[in-house]
């Protein structure tokens, strides 16, 4: 099967600012396909080139076996993008915005159970002007999947939501996404892209650092466990530091931090017992997909990008 978006070898500038460095990625049919990166890491510029909405330098962009410069009006009917709020006019009521939409499709989506499914049912009569940050932005939402699109773009999917309802909008486009429509997330929100998505891209200065599943990144950053405790007497380092399943020792006051892979915990507590110490007050946490962020690009995923 074709893939439902190619990018090849995409390159963006402005004026003397590369934004987009040689970025080429696949994005499946079917699939929740994440693009994670800190801010200015050239992800909205990437999703722009895909949806038509800014000319590329160089590299090919096929969506849905089409180019979104040259075949613009058919791509507009199968692709739903995400646009940022304050594009309606303030008079405007939710549901009329919705019909409005609707009538540009030839198979729109149901626009109620959209605002059911986004907890705007009671705003149906509500005019833009008049909702709040956080219900502009779930309208923004219903907009992008109203004409029931086969693929969708989604820049800063829960931005200014509060925790309840970005819950709902991740079961919501799970939901959609079980019906068959593929999903690009633009994101920097760990969690998110951690519950959601099938495949991250992650973008760093422009380029693609890796593309992976949110597990296979984190495994890729080889950063498995963290494992902290008090040792009973003092411990050399050099004693962690040689066991192979061990990346890195540091120290929080008297506590030893230990760095390393799914078995690290196993070879320290062996190589401790071997030694007569004992690791009190043990704690492991499993590595997330931050830690493999940071290891990764060497900053945190809402930092600013430093060029
Ligand atoms: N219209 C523009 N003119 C000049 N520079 C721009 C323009 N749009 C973006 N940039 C710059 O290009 C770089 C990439 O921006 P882009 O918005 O694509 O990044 P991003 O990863 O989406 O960031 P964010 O998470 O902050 O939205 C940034 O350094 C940004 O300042």
């Amino acid at each position: 099967m074709p893939p439902v978006i190619e990018v090849r070898n995409l390159h963006k500038r402005y004026d003397d600012k590369i934004a987009v460095d040689d970025v080429s990625l696949t994005v499946r049919e079917g699939e929740i396909f994440g693009i994670l990166g800190p801010n200015g890491a050239g992800k909205t510029t990437t999703v722009e080139c895909v949806e038509g909405l800014r000319v590329p330098d160089r590299g090919e962009i096929r969506v849905l076996g089409l180019d979104p410069l040259h075949d613009r009006a058919e791509l507009t009917r199968r692709l739903g993008v995400q646009l940022q709020a304050g594009h309606l006019p303030e008079r405007l009521q939710v549901a009329e915005a919705l019909q409005l939409y609707s009538s540009f499709y030839p198979r729109p989506a149901d626009w109620r159970a959209l605002l059911d499914g986004l907890g705007l049912a009671d705003k149906a009569k509500t005019r833009y002007a008049k909702l709040s940050g956080g219900q502009k932005q779930r309208l923004s939402i219903a907009l992008a999947l109203i004409g029931g699109p086969r693929v969708a773009i989604l820049d800063e999917l829960t931005t200014g939501l509060d925790p309840q309802a970005r819950r709902d909008t991740w079961d919501l486009i799970e939901g959609v996404r079980s019906r068959g429509t593929t999903i690009v997330l633009v994101t920097h929100f760990m969690e998110e892209a951690e519950r959601l998505c099938d495949r991250l891209a992650l973008i760093d200065a422009g380029r693609v650092v890796m593309v992976d599943t949110p597990a296979g990144l984190t495994e890729r950053a080889r950063i498995g466990q963290r494992i902290r405790f008090r040792p009973s007497r003092p411990v050399d380092d050099r004693l962690l530091t040689s066991l192979p399943d061990v990346s890195g020792v540091t120290r929080q006051g008297e506590l030893v931090v230990v760095n390393g892979n799914d078995n690290a915990l196993n070879a320290v507590t062996t190589v401790l017992a071997r030694n007569q110490i004992v690791a009190e007050q043990l704690r492991v946490e499993q590595a997330s997909l931050e830690d493999a962020f940071v290891r990764l690009t060497g900053r945190r995923p809402d930092g600013p990008d430093p060029r």
